[in-house]
């Protein structure tokens, strides 16, 4: 063969060998994979997202609400606190809960396991005994002279059936609710971007920014602190876009609203009896409701719930809890319109202990104007109670429509009783829920639970990383 042909044979064959490559790296583009591609992560924090579920704690066991002092060890195997002493808290610090002590993968109850009451008997209304009325004398120094009354029985009532309903899971909940809460505050939010992100700010910008803060209920003395912070934060970092001031106030707000507080709420049982709850507050914030909405949670996570009624001032406001207990096939211990509160919250506590539930939980009673005897009654309920069993959670339910007033009844509320937690209600309906910054500024309380909504299960955690998030 001549050269020629043999460079004509050399020229085909690179040819080919270049159409094959191409031909090949076409056929592998077009193929379609079947395969998911790895999924990246997309933020969507925009709004109040919840990480977890509620936390649950047992209180510390023997006595109440107190704080094991430093370096004593706490938790269930810590030594029972000297019962029923008397409790002024003068450092205005929230009584912490301790390691939780139920694992996780404890037996749990189910909604479907719950009793269903027989048609057509009403479910069980405890009516407290002249037994257990004649076991506690009210003995506290300070306390009103009159004995405790039994509280009265109730009159027979027409047979009521309750359906149980079901209710909706606690995890994530708050990633379901978030929006009822960014539809309010994110208005804050937006305008306070809007000032930061432009960069440097003049002094009318920066009273805006101050401005906005006040309006939204943080009130001047936190206020002034996000802004000082602010002010050095700006300074000290390069702040062009709205991304960055995002970053910078997401960070200062949450510091601001103090997410080293334990905000585990003690409503677990102890070994050998149930945790006790009062939820107080005045009235018209959301007591009863926030009341039937925990039992909720609670049995949903497969505890056993007791409703003691103690607003025996209002005949509908017992009634109205009957129906949450009913709703979720819990039982519930309610006195005569009028009768004595620390009578009926003392049976509810015995009751829970005869019956081995998890968690009783009191709904107070809450007029504000008989201040003093409310207080004077408030501090009664819970001495007669701590002779049956210690209360683990001071729940004060604050409505955040009514802002600065709110803040004036924590004070007041505070004084007669060691609030462990606050929850805040109606958040979905304002844009004033900066309160929640001022009440754990001046109570040194964490806000544990927020309300967002009339619906049975609109109560949720409160977790500041998600609350900043929804007001960004
Ligand atoms: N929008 C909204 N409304 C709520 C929330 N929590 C409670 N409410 C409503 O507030 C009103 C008062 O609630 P209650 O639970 O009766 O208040 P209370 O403190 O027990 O009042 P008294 O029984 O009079 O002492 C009711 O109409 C509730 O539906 C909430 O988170 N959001």
């Amino acid at each position: 063969m001549t050269t020629e042909l043999w460079i004509v044979v050399a020229a085909i064959a690179a040819i080919i060998l270049v159409a094959l490559v191409a031909g090949a790296v076409l056929y592998r583009r077009r193929q379609i994979s079947l395969t998911k591609p790895p999924e990246v992560e997309k933020d969507k924090s925009g709004g109040y997202q919840a990480k977890g579920g509620f936390s649950f704690t047992t209180g510390p066991s023997g006595s109440t609400a107190l704080k094991p002092p430093p370096g004593k060890p706490s938790g269930p195997a810590a030594p029972p606190e000297p019962p029923l002493i008397e409790r002024t808290d003068t450092e205005g610090q929230p009584h912490v809960g301790d390691d939780a002590a139920v694992p996780r993968d404890a037996p749990k109850r189910l909604i479907r396991d719950v009793e269903i009451p027989e048609a057509p008997t009403p479910r069980p209304v405890t009516e407290p005994t002249e037994k257990t009325a004649a076991e506690k004398p009210e003995t506290p120094s300070n306390a009103a002279p009159a004995p405790v009354e039994p509280a009265e029985a109730e009159p027979a009532e027409e047979a009521r059936v309750t359906e149980i309903e079901e209710i909706e899971p606690t995890e994530g909940r708050l990633d379901r609710l978030r929006g009822r809460l960014s539809r309010s505050q994110n208005a804050v939010g937006k305008s306070l971007l809007g000032l930061l992100g432009g960069g440097d700010l003049d002094e009318d910008s920066w009273e805006e920014v101050e401005d906005t803060l006040l309006i939204a209920d943080l009130g001047s003395a936190t206020t002034t602190k996000i802004v000082d912070r602010l002010r050095e934060e700006m300074a000290a970092r390069t702040i062009r876009t709205e991304a960055e001031a995002r970053g910078l106030l997401k960070e200062v707000l949450v510091d601001a609203l103090r997410p080293e507080l334990d905000r585990s709420i003690r409503i677990l049982p102890h070994g050998d009896r149930p945790s006790v709850t009062l939820v107080v507050g005045v009235n018209g914030t959301g007591k009863t409701t926030t009341t039937g909405k925990l039992a909720r949670v609670l049995v949903a996570d497969g505890r056993r719930v007791l409703l003691g009624a103690a607003d025996t001032f209002r005949a509908a406001a017992a009634d109205q809890l009957q129906t949450w207990a009913e709703r979720v096939g819990a039982e519930v211990v309610r006195g005569r319109e009028g009768a004595d509160p620390a009578s009926v919250a003392f049976d509810a506590v015995s009751r829970g202990i005869e019956l081995g539930v998890d968690s009783v939980l009191i709904d107070t009673a809450g007029r504000l104007h008989t201040k003093t005897g409310l207080m004077d009654e408030l501090g009664k309920v819970k001495r007669v109670v701590e002779k049956k069993a210690p209360v683990d959670e001071v729940l004060l339910v604050l409505d955040a429509t009514i802002g600065q007033n709110g803040l004036a009844q924590a004070r007041v509320f505070a004084d007669v009783v060691d609030i462990t937690g606050v929850v805040l209600t109606k958040l979905d309906g304002t844009a004033k829920g900066g309160i929640v910054f001022q009440v754990q500024h001046e109570l040194g309380v964490p806000v544990k639970l927020v309300g967002l909504g009339e619906g049975a299960d609109h109560l949720a955690p409160f977790e500041p990383n998600a609350f900043v998030d929804a007001l960004l």
